[in-house]
C-alpha cells in the first residue's frame, strides 16, 4: 500500500502551562498542508525499514515508522513481518510535523495491510504514545489542538479553502525541545478560535505563534523571512510551530511571483 504523509501547518500557538512530566499544555490550530512524504508498506517474510530521500537524523531503529510498527505488533503478536519503505521529502526540525505524520500514516497503512479493523479512535491513542503532533494526522483535517497537542476538535477553515500558500524552510533544523525550554508559558489575552474566526486579514494582529518571540534572539531570520512575506502581500505570514518553517496565505489570490532567496532554502508553493 502506498501512501503519502503530508505535512501540517499552525494557525496561532499559544503555550499555556509546563506539565510535571515536562510537557506544556499549548492551545494551537493545525491544517494538512499537501507538501508530502512516500511511504510504502507491504507484507514481506522479514520486517525492514528502507530510507531514501532527505536524511533523516537519528538511528533508523528509533524511526517513527519502525515504532509504529513495533507498537501494533506488541498489541497484535500474531501479526506478519512487513517490508516498509519511507521516501523522505518533508523537511526534519522544520515544525512541519513530518515525522508525525509518517508514524500516524503507517499507522493508518498498517491497520488496512494487516487488516486489524481499528477505529480512529484507537489509531489516535496509539499515535499520541508516538509523539503529542501525531494524533492530528490520523483524521488530517483542520483541528483545534489542546492539552498536549493531541486532545483535537475539528475546526473548519472555509476561509483558507483553495488558498495559495508559500512556505519556506530556511535550511535551520530547530529542536522541538529545545524550542519549549526558551518559552515562558502564560494564559493567552483570548481564545485562538475566536481570533481565526476573523478575516484572514485581520489574523496579522491577532493570531500569535508565542515560539516566534521566544526565537527571536538566536534567530532574527525567521522574523525577517516572515516580513518579506508580508511585503510580498500576504495577507498572514507565521512561523509553523516550533519553527524553522515561515508560511504566507494569499487567500483567494495568485502567489506572488519567487522571492529573492539563497538557494540552499526550500520553498513549497501551492493551494491548500
Ligand atoms: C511544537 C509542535 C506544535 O504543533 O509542533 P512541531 O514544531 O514539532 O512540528 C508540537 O507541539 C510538537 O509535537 P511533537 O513534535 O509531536 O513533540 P513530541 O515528540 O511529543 O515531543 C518532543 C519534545 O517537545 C516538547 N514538548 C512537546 C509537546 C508538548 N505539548 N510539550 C512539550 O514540551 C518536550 O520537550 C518533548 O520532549
Ligand atoms: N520518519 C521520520 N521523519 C522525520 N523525522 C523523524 C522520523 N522518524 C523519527 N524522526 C525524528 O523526529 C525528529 C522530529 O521530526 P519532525 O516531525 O520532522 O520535526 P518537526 O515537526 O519539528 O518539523 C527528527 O529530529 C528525527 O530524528
Amino acid at each position: 500500500m502506498l501512501v503519502f504523509p503530508n505535512a501540517k501547518l499552525n494557525l496561532g500557538l499559544h503555550i499555556t502551562a509546563r506539565r510535571p512530566d515536562g510537557f506544556h499544555t499549548l492551545e494551537t490550530v493545525m491544517l494538512p498542508l499537501p507538501w508530502c512524504d512516500a511511504l510504502e508498506v507491504l507484507p514481506a517474510a522479514e520486517t525492514s525499514l528502507t530510507l531514501t530521500g532527505r536524511p533523516i537524523p537519528g538511528d533508523p531503529t528509533t524511526n517513527l515508522c519502525r515504532r509504529a510498527y513495533e507498537l501494533l505488533r506488541a498489541d497484535f503478536p500474531a501479526v506478519p513481518p512487513v517490508q516498509i519503505h519511507l521516501h523522505k521529502v518533508v523537511p526534519i526540525g522544520a515544525g512541519l510535523g513530518g515525522g508525525s505524520a509518517d508514524a500516524a500514516f503507517c499507522l493508518r497503512a498498517l491497520n488496512t495491510v494487516l487488516e486489524l479493523s481499528l477505529t480512529d479512535e484507537q489509531l489516535e491513542a496509539y499515535a499520541r504514545r508516538l509523539g503529542s503532533d501525531c494524533a492530528f494526522f490520523i483524521r488530517n483535517q483542520p483541528a483545534l489542538a489542546l492539552g498536549r497537542g493531541d486532545e483535537l476538535a475539528p475546526l473548519p477553515l472555509p476561509q483558507l479553502r483553495g488558498a495559495a500558500c508559500k512556505v519556506i524552510y530556511p535550511n535551520l533544523h530547530i529542536s522541538t525541545a529545545e524550542a519549549y525550554a526558551g518559552v515562558t508559558p502564560k494564559t493567552p489575552a483570548h481564545a485562538l478560535s475566536a481570533a481565526l474566526a476573523g478575516p484572514v486579514e485581520t489574523w496579522r494582529e491577532t493570531v500569535v505563534n508565542d515560539f516566534e518571540a521566544a526565537l527571536a534572539p538566536k534567530y532574527p531570520l525567521l522574523g525577517q523571512l516572515k516580513q518579506q512575506l508580508y511585503d510580498a502581500g500576504a495577507a498572514y505570514a507565521s512561523l509553523s510551530g516550533s519553527g524553522s518553517a515561515v508560511f504566507g496565505l494569499w487567500p483567494g489570490r495568485e502567489l506572488p511571483p519567487a522571492l529573492p532567496l539563497p538557494a540552499e532554502y526550500l520553498v513549497w508553493d501551492g493551494q491548500l
